[in-house]
């Protein structure tokens, strides 16, 4: 029923890496932990390693335009192409403010082993919310939308991109899965009130839902900032297990993908093959 966009080997395994890093002000500093971080997570055996959402300013509308770059030329990007092709990876760039003709967008980036970029996903759905008491946020102050879907391959599974809040958005992750991927990966960086209700049960719901791994990758809190990140960067398999998580510290969390896994629950719950799509559809218009 689902369409599979490309298979490249038939290895069934790989190790991710989600760095749970510190952010500050400090666009170098920020970069230059990153690297390091890399380093460590591809030296411990991971294949696949991602960065948090915003990895490189700090996340708040008042930096976006300040902190903004073109992807391929600016130096974000040739400091992940690097280092993915120093240690033969795939690495998804966390989300950067992108500058593109004077419109900045919250970006991410992948690269793989050659240290060249394969996808790159603008956040679809703009974090726009008001809770009083709570937390007041307006992305749409700064950001343009994406309006594409992005899909790469890393030698063994088709993988949909998402930032944060698009994980809010089922219809996204369903529409992946059509597309035929078997994980989806959101950078992301939940806040000190959605985070404990939300992060948890959107990330297990997204896997339930579609029978796919999800990975979701945050920064590490830190009190004194503007935002305070709820951390928790997580990895769930297709049965909606956690895998592997961790609370608000910066540490690399680290999980073995299996896709026998995902091959047992859709043959035992074979939801995909039991959609009503005489009754009703969700569908990409790309
Ligand atoms: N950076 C974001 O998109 C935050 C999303 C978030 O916290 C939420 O509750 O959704």
């Amino acid at each position: 029923m689902f369409s599979q966009v490309r298979r490249m080997s038939s290895t069934k395994n790989f190790k991710i890496a989600l760095v749970q890093m510190s952010v500050g002000k400090e666009k170098n500093a920020n970069l230059e932990n990153a690297v390091k971080f890399i380093r460590q997570a591809a030296d411990n055996g991971a294949s696949l390693v991602v960065l948090p959402e915003c990895f490189n300013c700090p996340y708040g509308t008042k930096y976006f335009r300040e902190y903004s770059e073109p992807i391929g030329t600016g130096i974000t990007s040739k400091t992940l192409s690097n280092i993915a092709k120093e240690k033969k990876i795939f690495l998804v760039g966390g989300s950067i403010p992108e500058i593109d003709n004077d419109k900045v967008y919250n970006a991410a980036t992948v690269w793989n082993p050659a240290g060249e970029l394969v996808a790159k996903h603008r956040k679809v759905h703009l974090f726009d919310i008001s809770i009083p008491g709570g937390i007041t946020f307006k992305e749409s102050e700064v950001l343009s939308p994406g309006n594409s879907f992005s899909i790469f391959n890393n030698g063994i599974c088709n993988i949909g991109l998402g930032i944060c809040y698009d994980m809010r958005f089922p219809e996204l992750a369903q529409i992946y899965r059509k597309k035929g991927c078997d994980m989806l990966i959101y950078p992301g960086a939940f806040n000190m009130t959605t985070g404990p209700l939300h992060w948890e049960l959107l990330l297990r719901s997204r896997a339930n839902d579609n029978q796919v791994f999800v990975a979701a990758c945050s920064p590490a809190q830190d009190k004194t900032s503007d935002y305070i990140a709820w951390g928790h960067s997580t990895v769930v398999d297709p049965w909606a297990n956690i895998m592997a998580t961790t609370e608000f510290e910066e540490t690399i969390v680290y999980a073995d993908i299996d896709m026998n896994t995902l091959n047992k629950v859709r043959d035992q719950i074979p939801t995909g093959k039991q959609k009503r799509y005489d009754l009703y559809d969700v569908s990409s218009k790309l």
